[in-house]
This record gives structure tokens, C-alpha cells and sequence, in this order.
């Protein structure tokens, strides 16, 4: 398990993580929800220790993360962070050299999945391309929990099921997925655990499921209700 505990993190002198907590547990895919700049990217860099926080902890198994943590943690960031003038294959070979986790005929698997072609330039890729080869780079190595911003961003609607088929698929089984999304419509009936933000803050953290049976309410509504308030 992850656990993020009443997290403060300050730009300049706005904080905008204030009071940041949720879990998120192996074998269930947690989303991270909120309107735009209420801290849900900021969130995941820190938990992947990419911008310091001033307060709070984050654990992973009850321990605090250091640099062993991130061979058990990997991210899928809204960019493509390799050079443009990189080929996929190459960038494969960097990932398979710096991670003791890196699983290459995983990596292999899902390119041929996303029909990716290792000799094209990172610089080529369209936006939607080159999400996809985000996902392998960062699906590809054996973790036990994957962090994703924006997984569907810019990928069209035909490729949306392809990438929504990876949540039900082998390659995230058992793992623990802890996304942010914006397309909650089309993500909602694939999330298990959801947790409202506002201003950096948990406002509601809750089973999808338990929701929709108990109070008949979708992920949608229980927005509207809490973050529109
Ligand atoms: N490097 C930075 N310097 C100063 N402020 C920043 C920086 N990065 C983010 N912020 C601010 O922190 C707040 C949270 O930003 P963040 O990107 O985490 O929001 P988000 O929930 O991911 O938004 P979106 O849905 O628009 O992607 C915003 O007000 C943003 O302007």
C-alpha cells in the first residue's frame, strides 16, 4: 500500500497541496479526481519524489520512499520526458539499463500491442503516439504500483478502448494503479477508488462501487456534488 498522509507542499507562498491524504492499495486502481490546478499532477510528483514537500509522509509498505522505492514504483507522466532525437528501441535500452525492474519482453509485448515501431524518433510521434510509448515505458517494468497522469490524454477515441483495455488487461493484474484523469465518463466503470481534491486537500475518498449500490450514485454525480459545492 501507498499511503499519502496529510501532504503540504508550497510554491512560492501558496501551498497548494494542504492536507493530501488517501491510499492506494495493490490490485485496485485509485483515481485521483479534481478540477483543473487542484493539485492532482503536484500529487504524483511528490509521491514519485520529483518536487520536495514541506509536510506530511508518503510510505510505501509503511516505509518512507527512498531510491530503492522507485524499482517498485513506476510513472506514466503526462510528457514524453526522452530526447526527440532518441528511436523508441533506444529509449527502450536506456529504461532496460537504468531499471533493475525493467521487464524487456513486456516492453516488447506492448509495443507490438500499441503497433509501435522501435526505429521511429521520439521527436516524430504524434501527441496520441507518443502517450502510448509513455504507457510502455512505463507499464513495461515489473512494479508493484504504476502512477499515470492523464493516461488518455490526447489519444483518440478508437485508441481510448485499446488503452482502457490495458486497466482489465494482465499487465496491470494484481498491481496497484493510482491515476488522474479527466475523463471520468469513459474511466469511471474501470476504477475501483475514487479521492475528490479541492485546493490541494481531500475532500471525499470513496469505493466506487459501494457508491453506486448504496447510494445509487455515479463518480459524476458525487463530483458535482463535492467538488462543484
Ligand atoms: N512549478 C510550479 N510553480 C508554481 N506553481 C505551480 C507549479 N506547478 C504547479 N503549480 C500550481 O500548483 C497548482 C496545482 O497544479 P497541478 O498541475 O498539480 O494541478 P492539476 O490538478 O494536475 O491540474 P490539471 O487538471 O489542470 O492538470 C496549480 O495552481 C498550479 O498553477
Amino acid at each position: 500500500m501507498i499511503e499519502v498522509e496529510n501532504v503540504r507542499k508550497r510554491y512560492r507562498r501558496r501551498w497548494v497541496l494542504d492536507g493530501l491524504s488517501f491510499r492506494a492499495e495493490k490490485g485496485r486502481i485509485t483515481c485521483l479526481i479534481g478540477l483543473n490546478g487542484a493539485g492532482k499532477s503536484t500529487a504524483l510528483k511528490a509521491m514519485m519524489g520529483l518536487t520536495p514537500y514541506q509536510e506530511g509522509s508518503i510510505r510505501l509498505e509503511g516505509m518512507a520512499l527512498d531510491k530503492r522505492s522507485y524499482e517498485r514504483i513506476s510513472f506514466v507522466p503526462d510528457h514524453l520526458p526522452m530526447p526527440s532525437a532518441m528511436k523508441l528501441g533506444e529509449g527502450l535500452q536506456f529504461m532496460a539499463d537504468f531499471y533493475a525492474s525493467w521487464n524487456a519482453s513486456r516492453a516488447r509485448e506492448l509495443m507490438h500491442f500499441f503497433d509501435l515501431n522501435e526505429g521511429e524518433r521520439v521527436g516524430n510521434l504524434s501527441k496520441g503516439t507518443a502517450a502510448k510509448y509513455n504507457l510502455v515505458l512505463g507499464l513495461a517494468p515489473d512494479t508493484d504500483y504504476v502512477l499515470m497522469d492523464e493516461p488518455l490524454s490526447g489519444i483518440d477515441v478508437f485508441s481510448r478502448e485499446t488503452v482502457a483495455s490495458v486497466f482489465s488487461s494482465e499487465w496491470l493484474e494484481g498491481r496497484g494503479v493510482l491515476l488522474t484523469t479527466h475523463e471520468i465518463a469513459e474511466m469511471e466503470h474501470l476504477i475501483d477508488h475514487a479521492v475528490l481534491l479541492k485546493g490541494g486537500r481531500t475532500v471525499r475518498s470513496f469505493d466506487c462501487e459501494r457508491v453506486r449500490d448504496e447510494e445509487g450514485k455515479s463518480v459524476l454525480d458525487l463530483m458535482r456534488e463535492v467538488l462543484l459545492a
